[in-house]
């Protein structure tokens, strides 16, 4: 057990004009109600109160003459008068309280002091402990896409975020974005980054796509990293990146902190929460195409995706109503997946735990890929496939997905693949085979339910470091492994030749890369350990009630 921190300071204040002890060392602020009779009562409510340190968001010294707010004990105002000095004797402190399903909100309670200079005593002590943190932002950098999810993300910002960092006097210089990938451009070339601790990101999984794209290539150049190469190994971002969610899907939001929710992202950023993550990068004939962090989903998703862009206008809806559209059209592909199982590393896509804050699974692997990552990165290169670690699997598919995390979202609360780490180095690999309308739906409605998605004969699921997919018509043909936009009738001709399943059926899909689409179908993946941190924790456990007395936690 953790023994007490020392105690700064100990007083008998006022709250509510009840007297409580009130205590605060470097870890706890204590408040404790004095009870006349020290007799036990099941069903008294909680008298003692304790915030960590780290959950506090701000101290503020109350500006009311005679605290007229709080109804004072007399003989406390008398004393006061008698001094005639300054009249500030109350402070609020602002900190994290935990709501249902893991959302935060700013909770508040008023001390009373006896005397201003007790009163000021408190202010300050805890506000050197705040300064104590090394771990908060003091100025960030944030971007706005006003125009993901349903346009709202300037409004969320303006009403929600902003006077919380204020309180927290956290500053921050603002950039409404006025077109896309203007974040990205202004991350790789415009931004003075050593000015700020974080850069925060207002909008979907596509606008945190162009943050990350924006920060990584950044790194990369500066650490003189090629990143056309896919066995370079890349530098770690040092800027954390924030999220408030203002898009459509917010899965990387909702996966590393729980809930989709503004207010609990912007305390999470003001805390100074790190939770590092995993990033794969794609290739294309050894040329760099994008950055991953969720979903890379080459078929279904890729085509609900490339029809969803269509029915921007509609919002978020235009993902229910093109995967309606897409579940009957029933398209599947051929191709070739060859994988780089994970070795060594803790967890299986199966496992019936889950990666939540603090995991064991996710600090292992880390350890383990940072020690031995020269040498395992060695023997992870492709041309080891006579050592015959790649593995290969050819056939029809309705879906080639790789969840680098769980991809929770509130369509689906525990993601398509529940058990993936956010920060294990790995990526879970999900192959669904052609199969019936029947099966395919089964398999989609235990996204929703608890039912094992992957429990299904034409599903299988690895985890993976490194994989490839090749269509299979870039197999017969080498010169048809070619950018799909510019040569699309030339495909579509010869696909519908060679296909005799159906004349319309395409032979190419798109990825689904974060949200945003690659045409190009041939791509070299390949998984980064804990390339970049975000503000977050990871999903918390519930908590655990330790205190018998308080009746809503019996
Ligand atoms: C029958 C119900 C089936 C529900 C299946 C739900 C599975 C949902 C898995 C979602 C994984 C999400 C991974 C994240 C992707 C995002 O990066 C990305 C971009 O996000 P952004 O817009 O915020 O920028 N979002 C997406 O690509 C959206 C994917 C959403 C797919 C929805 C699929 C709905 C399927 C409906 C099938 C209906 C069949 C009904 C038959 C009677
Ligand atoms: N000012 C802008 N105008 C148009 N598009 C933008 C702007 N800012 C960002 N984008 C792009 O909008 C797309 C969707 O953004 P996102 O915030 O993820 O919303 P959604 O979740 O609704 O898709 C991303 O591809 C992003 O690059
Ligand atoms: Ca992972």
């Amino acid at each position: 057990m953790e023994r007490p921190g020392r105690l700064l300071l100990l007083s008998e204040l006022r709250v509510r004009n009840a007297a409580y002890d009130v205590s605060l060392n470097r870890s706890l602020l204590t408040w404790k109600k004095r009870v006349s009779s020290p007799v036990y009562h099941p069903f008294r409510p909680s008298l003692s109160h304790n915030v960590p340190v780290s959950e506090i968001i701000s101290v503020r010294e109350e500006e009311e003459e005679n605290g007229s707010r709080q109804k004072e004990d007399g003989s406390w105002k008398k004393m006061k008068e008698q001094e005639g000095g300054d009249c500030r004797q109350s402070f609020t402190v602002m900190y994290v309280e935990r709501g249902r399903q893991h959302r935060w909100r700013c909770a508040e309670v008023t001390f009373t002091c006896s005397d201003g200079a007790l009163c000021q005593r408190w202010v300050s002590s805890i506000r050197e402990q705040l300064a104590s943190i090394g771990s908060r932002p003091k100025h960030l950098l944030v971007y706005i896409n006003p125009f993901g999810g349903k346009r709202q993300g300037k409004r969320v910002y303006e009403q929600k975020v902003a006077p919380l960092f204020a309180q927290a006097g956290v500053s921050t210089h603002v950039i409404v974005t006025e077109y896309a990938n203007h974040a990205r451009d202004h991350l790789r070339t415009g931004a003075e980054l050593k000015k700020y601790d974080g850069v925060v990101c207002v909008g979907g999984d596509g606008m945190f796509s162009e943050i990350i794209h924006g920060l990584i290539w950044r790194t990369q150049v500066d650490g003189g990293v090629d990143l056309n190469c896919p066995d370079e190994t890349l530098s770690p971002c040092s800027l954390r990146i924030g999220i408030i969610p203002a898009g459509s899907t917010d899965c990387i939001c909702f996966a590393t902190v729980g809930t989709n929710d503004p207010v609990t992202s912007a305390l999470h950023i003001i805390v100074g929460d790190s939770q590092p993550m995993d990033v794969c990068s794609v290739h294309h004939n050894n040329a760099f195409l994008r950055f991953s962090v969720s979903l890379l989903g080459y078929g279904f998703y890729g085509d609900v995706l490339t029809d969803s862009e269509r029915k921007r206008w509609m919002g978020p809806a235009r993902y229910d109503l093109s995967g309606l559209k897409m579940f009957l059209t029933h398209h599947y592909y051929e191709g070739t997946v060859s994988y780089l199982p994970a070795r060594g590393t803790m967890g299986t896509p199966r496992d019936a735990s889950t990666c939540r804050s603090g995991c064991a699974v996710c600090q292992h692997n880390g350890q383990l890929l940072s020690e031995k990552g020269e040498k395992y990165e060695l023997s992870d290169a492709p041309d080891c496939e006579s050592e015959g670690e790649w593995r290969t699997v050819r056939g029809k598919f309705l879906a080639i997905n790789a969840a680098s995390m769980s991809c929770a979202c509130p369509r689906s609360p525990k993601g398509l693949s529940p058990a993936a780490h956010l920060a294990d180095g790995t990526t879970d690999l999900i192959l669904v085979r052609k199969c019936s309308r029947f099966d395919f739906l089964r398999h989609l409605l235990r996204h929703t339910s608890k039912d094992d998605q992957f429990d299904l004969t034409f599903v299988e699921v690895h985890r993976v470091r490194r994989f490839r997919f090749t269509p299979r018509y870039c197999q017969s043909d080498s010169d048809l492994e070619l950018d799909l936009q510019e040569n699309k009738h030339q495909i579509f001709s010869q696909i519908c030749r060679d296909h005799p399943a159906c004349g319309c059926t395409p032979a190419y899909s798109s990825w689904n890369c974060d949200g945003e689409i690659l045409t190009h179908a041939a791509i070299d993946v390949r998984a980064h350990c804990q390339l970049i941190k975000l503000f977050a924790r990871g999903i918390e456990e519930p908590p655990v009630f330790e205190d018998l007395t308080n009746p809503c936690a019996i």
